[in-house]
């Protein structure tokens, strides 16, 4: 990274289709320069690192606000004593009060300041902060439009409450707590277990249990076979089915589940696994 002849800065939880755009403008010799708010929950942690070859590195931002703007290219320069280039977005901020604007830094910077335009979808700007909204609403395919990739989470399994197989269907029950839940309800989902290189197709509930124990969990029951999962899997979200519902009885779950495997099954049938 001490090589490294361009970066480009900023938040970058989700690593949408705006950040790719930033990307795009690295030369080989670049790092990522993330700016940790402790907010991010759509590519938490490492997690980023799944969506670009780039190297990345991690500043708190408490450790930088309240830098001045000479401060902060000075605190750059020490990190990357070859540094030619800063590419950043329209409306990238830093500095005390987020004062200091891209026009400062092709003031202070000596090198080149590459400022990449607002990158829209459908006349809508590409925000991260919009992604989140679009989950909490159900709008997968909204927010996989903005993201340039499905929104992925990941966990360690957990054991469920041990009916789901007896009475309903299997599941592998997960927990991600890092990651922001999509909207309370189904999903036709692809899971990746453990270290397997491939997803399975899936249909994925989110949710607190209110027909059962009301507790809230995260479970995946696979469609293409039966699996066994030991420690960890990937749920990536393609579409909302319904709503979370409470049902008068397990019978009833149970014809659901099974409608909610048919659509799954349906709207997987077309995508290259
Ligand atoms: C496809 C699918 C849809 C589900 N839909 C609901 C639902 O609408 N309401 C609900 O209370 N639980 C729902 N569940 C969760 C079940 O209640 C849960 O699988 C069951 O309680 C067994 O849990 P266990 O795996 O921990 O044993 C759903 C589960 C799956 C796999
Ligand atoms: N739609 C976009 N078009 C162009 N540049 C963008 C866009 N979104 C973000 N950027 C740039 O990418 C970098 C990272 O920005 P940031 O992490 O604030 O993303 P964001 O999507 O705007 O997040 P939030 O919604 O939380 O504000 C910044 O340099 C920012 O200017």
């Amino acid at each position: 990274m001490k090589e490294s002849t361009s970066i480009a800065i900023g938040g970058f939880d989700g690593m949408h289709i705006g950040h790719q755009q930033l990307f795009g403008a690295l030369d080989e010799n670049s790092t990522i320069v993330v700016i940790e708010t402790g907010y991010a929950n759509l590519t938490p942690k490492k997690e980023r690192e799944h969506f670009s070859h780039h190297p990345i590195i991690y500043l708190e931002l408490d450790d930088i606000r309240h830098l001045s703007g000479e401060e902060f290219i000075a605190f750059l320069k020490e990190k990357f004593p070859k540094l030619q280039k800063i590419v950043v977005g329209y409306d990238f901020h830093f500095g005390k009060n987020r004062k200091y604007s891209f026009n400062d830094l092709k003031t202070l910077f000596d090198g080149e300041v590459v400022v990449i335009d607002e990158v829209t979808l459908h006349g809508d700007s590409v925000h991260s902060h919009k992604i989140r909204a679009k989950l909490q609403i159900g709008d997968i395919e909204g927010a996989n439009a903005f993201l340039g990739h499905n929104y992925t989470i990941k966990g360690r399994v957990v054991s469920g409450q041990g009916i789901g197989k007896k009475e309903l269907v299997a599941t592998i029950n997960i927990e991600a707590k890092e990651f922001l839940m999509p909207k309370e309800g189904v999903y036709a989902t692809l899971t990746r277990i453990d270290d397997e290189e491939h997803f399975h197709p899936s249909v994925s509930f989110v949710g607190h249990r209110v027909t059962t124990d009301g507790s809230f969990a995260v479970e995946s029951h696979i469609l293409d076979g039966e699996v066994s999962c030991k420690e960890r899997a990937r749920i990536s979200f393609v579409n909302f089915i319904r709503e979370n519902k409470k049902f008068d009885s397990l019978d009833e779950l149970r014809k659901a589940i099974k409608k909610d495997i048919a659509i799954a099954s349906k709207e997987l049938k077309f995508l290259q696994l």
